[in-house]
């Protein structure tokens, strides 16, 4: 389904899922604190960026069972943000990534780990 409320992400896929790369410059409606990004924005491109590396690493639909977020430094509202994440264990069922957001500047915003689980075609269907 075609979501024109979401972040519009165009994730970078690299080597079946091992790398991906998303930009993303969250608007000024999603502070918390003034002119701060809200923690939980932060936590949801980490899960972005975590569940491609699964939905590219099984080649099916995917979704986020588990997410542990650090916040390291405060980031700004409407600036670029970059979040690449790695894989970094594959089981049958499982696999593990994890995550980082930077600043252009290379600042370290957030950190996070995930773990990733499969889920049937129906759960989230390919096309509208
Ligand atoms: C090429 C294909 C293309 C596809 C389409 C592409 C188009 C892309 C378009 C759009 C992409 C958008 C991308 C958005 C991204 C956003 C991400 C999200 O927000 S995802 C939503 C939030 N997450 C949920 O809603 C999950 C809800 N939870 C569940 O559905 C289930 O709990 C699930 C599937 C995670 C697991 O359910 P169970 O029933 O299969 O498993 P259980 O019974 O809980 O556990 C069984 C065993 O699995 C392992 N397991 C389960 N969870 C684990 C964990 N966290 N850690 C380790 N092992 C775990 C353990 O071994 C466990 O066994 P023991 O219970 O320990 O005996």
């Amino acid at each position: 389904m075609e979501n024109p409320f979401g972040f519009q992400v165009k994730p970078e896929i690299k080597n079946g899922g091992e790398f991906v790369y998303i930009e993303c410059t969250p608007a000024e409606h999603l502070q918390g604190w003034a002119n701060i990004l809200h923690g939980g924005i932060l936590s949801t491109l980490l899960d972005e960026a975590i569940t491609y590396v699964g939905i590219s690493t099984f080649n099916q639909p995917a979704v986020t069972a588990q997410l542990e977020v650090r916040f390291r430094n405060p980031a700004p509202t409407c600036v670029k943000l970059h979040v690449c994440a790695e894989r970094i264990k594959v089981s049958k069922r499982l696999v593990e990534a994890k995550a980082a957001v930077t600043l252009g500047d290379g600042t370290l915003i957030a950190t996070g780990t995930g773990k990733v689980m499969p889920v049937s075609e129906s759960f989230a269907p390919k096309s509208p």
